[in-house]
C-alpha cells in the first residue's frame, strides 16, 4: 500500500492494516491517529516514537502472537504470514534446531516468557549465538533487549506494508 492510500484509510481500516505488525493496540491506534505523515521516513519515525515506551506488559503482550525461533507459524493470519516469511532464512539443520529447541527452553525457564529475536536477514546460526549471548543477561538487560528486537520487528513490518 502507498503512503497515500494509507494516510487516506479510515480510522478503523489504518488501525486494522497496523495490527499486525505487533500486538500492542495501543501502538497501531497511536500511529493511525498520527496521520497524516508526509514521507515514509516520518512515518516510520512515527512508529518508532510510539514504540519507545513499550514495558514489559507490552512485551508479554506482543509475545503471544510470535512462534518461538525455529517453529513454524501456524494459522492463516497475517501475524503468521509475517513470521513465516521473516524465519524463511532460519532452515537449521537438526543439530541446530536441537540446539534451539534446547535454548528456548533454558531461555523461557530463566526468564518466563519466548526468546524474541528480529529473524528477518539472520541464519539459526546467528540467533543461536545471539540466544546464548543473551541467556547470560540480567532480567533487566534482557527486558530491554527484547523490547529492541521487538521495536525491530515491528518496523520492519511496518515497512513491508507500506511501500513508497
Ligand atoms: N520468537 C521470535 O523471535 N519470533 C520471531 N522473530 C521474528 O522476527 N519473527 C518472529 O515470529
Amino acid at each position: 500500500m502507498t503512503l497515500n492510500d494509507f494516510n487516506a484509510l479510515s480510522p478503523e481500516r489504518a488501525e486494522a492494516l497496523l495490527r499486525p505488525c505487533v500486538a500492542i493496540p495501543a501502538w497501531a491506534e497511536q500511529l493511525a491517529a498520527g496521520r497524516p505523515y508526509a514521507s515514509p521516513a516520518m512515518l516510520l519515525a512515527a512508529a518508532r516514537q510510539a514504540a519507545e515506551g513499550w514495558n514489559g506488559a507490552d512485551l508479554a503482550a506482543a509475545l503471544s502472537a510470535h512462534p518461538r525461533i525455529g517453529e513454524r507459524a501456524a494459522g492463516q493470519n497475517a501475524e503468521a504470514a509475517f513470521s513465516r516469511r521473516e524465519q524463511a532464512g532460519v532452515a537449521p539443520d537438526d543439530q541446530t534446531a536441537d540446539a534451539l529447541r534446547a535454548g528456548n527452553l533454558a531461555y523461557e525457564q530463566r526468564f518466563g516468557r519466548v526468546f524474541l529475536v528480529r529473524a528477518k536477514g539472520r541464519s539459526a546460526d546467528e540467533m543461536l549465538a545471539i540466544l546464548h549471548r543473551r541467556l547470560a543477561n540480567s532480567p533487566a538487560q534482557e527486558q530491554q533487549e527484547s523490547l529492541e528486537q521487538l521495536r525491530q520487528i515491528t518496523l520492519l513490518r511496518l515497512e513491508e506494508l507500506i511501500t513508497p
